[in-house]
Order: structure tokens, then sequence, then C-alpha cells
């Protein structure tokens, strides 16, 4: 892109990358991650677990095939994983202005600048990966022309800023489930819809404990999962008795919190198409989308429950299980969108453990 504004990136250790402008020519703050993953930026920027968060993506090159034009089915969009981008920044190597794919309605820079969110292009983006990886997440900014303070997003309940105000219903099928969102990513809802359910979507503060329902779903979500202290106290109500339970990430996270066991904040977090985890007790690997920065401690849950998947690459919490109930979790995204949809499975498990629920098993 000829005439490009110079931006530059400032990092909490003092680093200052120059680079250029796409997409809002405005400064932004907050977390600054990193995904390897190689494609499916509309699915990441949209997805409401970046809220706060400066993506950076190590893919070279960005852009080449533009931004979908908008389509809805069950008035959830076909396309995006929510209806607006929510990351704060995003940080690219090459920037692909021009684009090229039957699907393309706009460029992801004009895309970006729709939502006033900044850009910044002519980045090294793997050797910042790299000092990234060795320091562990940092707060950081894309500075424009009016610098703005650094922001740890880790401090805001995020996820009552991304979560509907309302219940919705949608689809009809004979599993009646309630979805806690608290930031779904709307492929979930789409794999559920794609399934015999019922869906009631609730706010992540909603008693759905009153609610008559024959499984419980726990979305995903931004920041800190200690932040939604509502939540976890309906879901302990809901631990109580012997409906179904499934939670995917933040909702893996909650589950493990609601169950009396502990998170804590990895050193860089996992985002990416292809991270490999175990199913505990076999010697069957998946590889998984992820976009996790928190993560269960193994070692504090109660013995009521065990540890299902874990992450071959660093060995931490991929997801739990209670040992008699059917409650269970992955901390990856088996909906993927983007990624592998090799886990998809886990809905069918799921409904499966609803229906059997329901006839008394
Ligand atoms: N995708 C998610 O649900 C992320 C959960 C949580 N915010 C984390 O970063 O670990």
């Amino acid at each position: 892109m000829e005439n490009a504004k110079s931006v530059k990136l400032v990092l909490e250790d003092g680093t200052e990358i120059q680079g250029k402008s796409f997409g809002a020519f405005t400064s932004a703050a907050g977390e600054v991650v990193f995904s390897t993953a190689m494609t499916g930026y509309p699915e990441n920027l949209t997805d409401p677990s970046f809220a706060g968060q400066i993506l950076v993506l190590t893919y070279p090159m960005v852009g080449n095939y533009g931004v979908p034009g908008e389509d809805l089915y069950e008035s959830i969009s076909k396309i995006f994983e929510s209806d607006k981008i929510h990351v704060a920044g995003l940080v690219v190597n090459y920037y692909s202005e021009e684009h090229s794919h039957w699907h393309a309605a706009k460029s992801l820079g004009d895309w970006l600048s729709e939502y006033n969110i900044p850009g910044i292009f002519d980045v090294d983006t793997r050797l910042l990966t790299k000092k990234l990886r060795e320091k562990g997440a940092m707060l950081g900014k894309i500075v424009a022309e009016d610098d703005v303070p650094l922001h740890d997003p880790n401090q805001d309940n995020l996820v009552a800023q991304v979560s509907p105000t309302e219940v919705k219903h949608y689809g009809s099928g004979s599993n009646k489930i309630v979805l806690v969102d608290c930031g779904t990513k709307t492929n979930i809802i789409r794999c559920f819809l794609e399934r015999d359910v019922e869906l009631i979507r609730v706010p992540w503060d909603y008693d759905f404990t009153q609610l008559d329902y024959d499984g419980l779903f726990l979305s995903n979500g931004p920041g800190d999962p200690k932040m939604c202290e509502a939540t976890i106290g309906h879901l302990q109500t809901a631990l109580q008795q012997d409906k179904p339970i499934f939670g995917i990430c933040l909702g893996s996270q909650l589950m493990g919190l609601a169950a009396g066991g502990n998170t804590f904040k990895l050193k860089y977090g996992h985002r990416s198409h292809n991270q490999p985890v175990l199913l505990t007790g076999t010697k069957r690997s998946y590889i998984t989308s992820q976009n996790h920065g928190f993560a269960v401690d193994t070692d504090t849950l109660p013995a009521e429950w065990e540890m299902l998947f874990e992450n071959l690459n660093d060995g931490t919490c991929e997801g739990i299980k209670h040992k008699t109930k059917p409650f269970f979790s992955t901390q990856f995204h088996p909906e993927a969108a983007g990624g592998p949809q090799d886990t998809e499975f886990m809905f069918d498990d799921f409904l499966k453990a609803v229906e059997e629920y329901k006839e008394g098993k």
C-alpha cells in the first residue's frame, strides 16, 4: 500500500516497532497476543473472546481473500462469529489490500475502518511472536496520532460487555438446551441448530436454574474467567443436579471454578488451528482450534473431577469431566470456525448424554 501513514506498535517492555497503517488511523491499547493460524481472519476478528486484545498474525500475508459479505441464517450470521469486530487492533506482516475471492465484499482494511479498529502492517510478526513467547503476552498499543495509556483488559469484566442483555430462542427440536452466552461464537449456535435442538440463549448472569431445560451449555468468552462470579454461582446450583452440562473454552474454565478448582493465566496462551490434544486414558490425539490465555489448574480439581484432554505441547488442561455425572468440557474449540472440525463430535456426545438423561439412564 503506497501512501500508508506511519504508525507504531509499543509494548509494555518499551519495545517500539514502526509500521504502516491500514484500517482505521487511530490509537488503541490492549493485551498483545499472537495466533499462528494460517487462515480465518474474518472468524478470528469477530470472535468475542478476542475482546480487548491486539492480535498479531504470524502468517505472512493477510487480507488476500478479502472479507465476505454478510449472510444470515436463523437471524445469526452464516459467516462471522458475532455481529462485529472484537479485536482492539491487528498486527500483520504483509497486508494485501488487493484481494480476490468469489465471496469477498470488501477489503480487510475497509472492514477494520468500518469498526474504527486500527491495523499495522510491515511488522516482522514472527520476530515479535518470538519476543512474546519469551516474555509472555504483554500489554501494548498501536499509536497513530494521539498517544493512549496502556490498558489491561483482564482487569475488566469483558464478558458483561459482549454478552447479550436479552433471552433469545432458536430452532426447534426434541432437546431443549440452554446456552449461557458469555460471548458465544455463532458457530456454536450453528452446530446446535444442525442437530435436534431447541436453543435458549441467555445472558451470562441470567438465572438459568429456574428454566425448564434438558441440557446446559456454557460458551466461550473473553477475559479472566474469575470475573464471571454470577455465572459461577448459577453453575454451582446446576452442578448439584444431574442434567448434562457441556462447556467450551471460557465455559470449561467456569466449570472448573464452579467445581471448586482454580484457573491460572498461561504465559502466552494457545491461539492457532493446530494444537494437539490427547484424550485422557487413550493414545488418541486430535488437532484442534484454540484461542485462550487462561487454563484450569488440573491439580486443584476436587477428587470427583478429572482432566478429559491434555495439551500435547505443554501438558496443560484441555478439558475436564466429572467422574460420575454427565458434566464435561473442552478448552479447545470443537466448533472450529476457523480451524479443523475433527472434534465436532463433542456436540453429538453432549446430545447423547442429554438423551440418556431424559430416558432416565
Ligand atoms: N475463547 C475463550 O473462551 C477464551 C477464554 C478465556 N478468555 C481465555 O483467554 O482463556
